[in-house]
């Protein structure tokens, strides 16, 4: 299944963040949302795991509207991995992940054995079938976000939805979810920060800036030097990978870029994105 995301607008409380975003994300590719602090990545992610509804325009599921899906229904198509790690359920780690096989199941049906094979499966998967006694609180950061992987991959979706899967992972652990992201091949929408990563991992990448897309492609074709200047206002050059080939960004850790610092393009463009989203200027790449 495809997710296509037409003239998305979300507000908080009458202030808009996303703003007119069109994108999309194909069927079994890898679909990267990348741009700076603020710029909107995890509230358009939340409209499509539909956390929110946006203010106007639509998310389709290979063409349906999701609003127009029952929560069930929707929930047996996406699953979601939410920056809100949701740390305080009082169940075991394996039943954390049970959790993932609701959408199929009536409600107080007892778990089958099918649903007992996915469940053990996901938490291989993870690297957390050693941990499926423990308590989920009193787990490492990591550890939960990999028990949270665990149960999207359990609940079975044509597209998964991850918001920062990285986050709290030690470099192994970041590597071998990227890997398995990469083997899954179903579609995946996915915010990363790291663009080394992201150009790694990813098919496709949008690049999202004051609530705007402002650059859509193949890694190679989107994370250029300029776009790093412009965007996320650092200095970089872009080689070859020696290892993979993939395109590296190197950064200049010691400057920001000439055209300001970073914190004053994250100000500006916070305050166009708040205050007036239709006349917010786009950055042009
Ligand atoms: N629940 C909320 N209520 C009000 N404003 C919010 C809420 N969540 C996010 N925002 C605001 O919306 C804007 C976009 O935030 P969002 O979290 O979508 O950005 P992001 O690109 O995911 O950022 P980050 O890279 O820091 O995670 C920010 O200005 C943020 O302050």
């Amino acid at each position: 299944m495809r997710i296509d995301i037409e003239d998305l607008h979300v507000a908080y409380g009458g202030r808009t963040v996303v703003a007119g975003a069109h994108l999309f994300a194909a069927e079994g590719e890898i679909t990267g949302l990348v741009g700076p602090n603020g710029s909107g990545k995890s509230t358009l992610l939340r409209t499509v795991y539909r956390h929110l509804r946006p203010a106007a325009g639509r998310v389709l599921l290979s063409g349906t509207d999701l609003r127009q899906l029952s929560p069930v229904q929707a929930a047996r198509h996406v699953a979601a991995l939410p920056q809100e790690r949701g740390g305080d359920f009082e169940l075991s780690v394996r039943e954390v992940v049970a959790m993932g096989r609701t959408p199929y199941k009536r409600a107080f049906a007892a778990e089958d054995a099918t649903d007992a094979d996915i469940v053990a499966r996901a938490l291989g998967d993870v690297g957390m079938a050693g941990h499926a006694g423990r308590r989920f609180t009193e787990l490492s950061g990591g550890e939960r976000q990999r028990v949270l992987l665990a149960r999207a991959f359990a609940q079975q979706p044509d597209v998964l939805v991850l918001d920062e899967p990285t986050n709290h992972l030690d470099v192994r652990h970041q590597v071998e979810l990227l890997a398995l992201l990469r083997d899954r091949r179903r579609t995946t929408f996915v915010s990363l920060h790291d663009l080394n990563a992201a150009a790694s991992v990813c098919d496709r990448l949008h690049v999202l800036h004051a609530g705007h897309v402002v650059a859509s492609g193949t890694p190679r074709e989107v994370l250029t030097p300029a776009l790093m200047a412009e965007v996320f206002g650092v200095r970089a050059a872009v080689v070859d990978h020696p290892l993979t080939g993939d395109p590296l960004i190197a950064f200049d850790h010691r400057a920001t870029a000439d055209t300001g610092t970073s914190a004053d393009a994250h100000t500006s463009a916070d305050a166009d994105a708040g205050t007036a989203p239709d006349a917010a200027e786009e950055v042009r790449i």
